[in-house]
């Protein structure tokens, strides 16, 4: 990808690199301003640590880059974008193992994904990104709209299925969601479908009672198939920074989480907290979202991220 012109680029890569440029601008700047004509000692490694702190890559990953760049340099010249091809090789060795597809069991009839995350995350649009491109890949799906606190879910997830050409089961609002999983996975297994995804209401992660009810949730679809939810996928909103870490610690205790998604990276100075919860929780990293359409749900990459948030690509 990084001998293809930034023209013939997907649109998703151009999103997420101008979406992270305020991130990568802000690592380039601040580096720019003290790493000219300068040679490198102890003070210039604490500076460029500081910049990848403020980046919110994490102090483990600031550290060792900060030591990468050390390696052999002390004493020496050595240019800003020098520096920014050591951050995105390293952070790339973070993103590599967490870079996994999510990967659908055929075997399971249906294969149920959980999706949950805090008010506002991106859950319900994500979900109408992945009905397309399931539906795309030839597999039966079905949607249910779990998040039977916000109205405008419900009716959001309709929208989806109308456009994806797949059904959702829906209840009031206000009505158990957990019953409505219930009932979902049942009509799901009726009807021979590939893919169930279920919706849930955002819930702050410290709201201890909203926590036990996606307990529940969780508990009620082993009811009907003891071996789901078969993926529990964490929506993380980019634009929150360093309370992504929390979020994912919380719902990975309440609800099993076995992979994330990083939404509205094609808005944020703050997609570096993506590399701190790669090194800390090596959860997988399935999907990142660089805007509201259809086609703006692409499989993540390490290498893309890497290169995207050091500004390596795009000077
Ligand atoms: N720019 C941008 N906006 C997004 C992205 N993903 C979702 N959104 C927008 O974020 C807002 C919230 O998305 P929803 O899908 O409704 O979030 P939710 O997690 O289901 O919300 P709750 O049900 O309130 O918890 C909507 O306006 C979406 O269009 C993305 O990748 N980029």
């Amino acid at each position: 990808m990084s001998d293809t012109p930034e023209t013939q680029k997907p649109s998703w890569w151009r999103r997420l690199s101008s979406g992270l440029k305020r991130t990568s601008s802000s690592i380039g700047t601040a580096l720019s301003e003290f790493i000219s004509k300068r040679k490198l000692d102890r003070a210039m490694l604490d500076e460029i640590e500081d910049v990848l702190l403020r980046a919110d890559l994490g102090t483990e990953v600031a550290s060792r880059i900060s030591d990468a760049v050390g390696e052999g340099r002390y004493d020496k010249m050595i240019s800003a974008s020098d520096v920014k091809e050591i951050v995105a090789s390293e952070v790339e060795k973070v993103l590599a193992p967490v870079a996994k597809p999510l990967v659908i069991d055929d075997a399971k009839k249906p294969f149920v994904v959980l999706v949950v995350g805090v008010n506002g995350s991106g859950k319900t649009t994500t979900i109408g990104k992945l009905s397309a491109r399931f539906a795309a890949e030839g597999r039966k799906v079905m949607m249910a709209a779990g998040d039977t606190f916000r109205a405008a879910a419900i009716e959001q997830l309709k929208v989806w299925g109308e456009r994806t050409g797949t059904p959702v089961i829906a209840g009031a609002q206000g009505s158990d969601s957990a019953s409505l999983a219930f009932n979902a996975l049942t009509a799901a297994k009726e009807q021979g479908r590939d893919v169930l995804l279920i919706d849930t209401a955002g819930r702050l992660q410290n709201r201890k009672e909203l926590m036990s009810e996606l307990e529940k949730v969780v508990r009620v679809i082993k009811k009907v198939d003891d071996t789901a939810p078969h993926a529990v996928l964490l929506v993380l909103d980019a634009t929150v920074g360093q309370n992504a870490l929390s979020q994912v610690e919380a719902f990975t205790r309440t609800a099993g989480v076995t992979g994330l998604v990083m939404t509205k990276l094609d808005g944020t100075a703050r997609g570096g907290i993506l590399v701190a919860i790669a090194e800390k929780h090596k959860l997988p990293v399935h999907f990142i979202g660089v805007g509201e359409g259809v086609e703006d749900l692409s499989p993540f990459t390490a290498r893309d991220f890497a290169q995207a948030i050091a500004g390596t690509e795009t000077q």
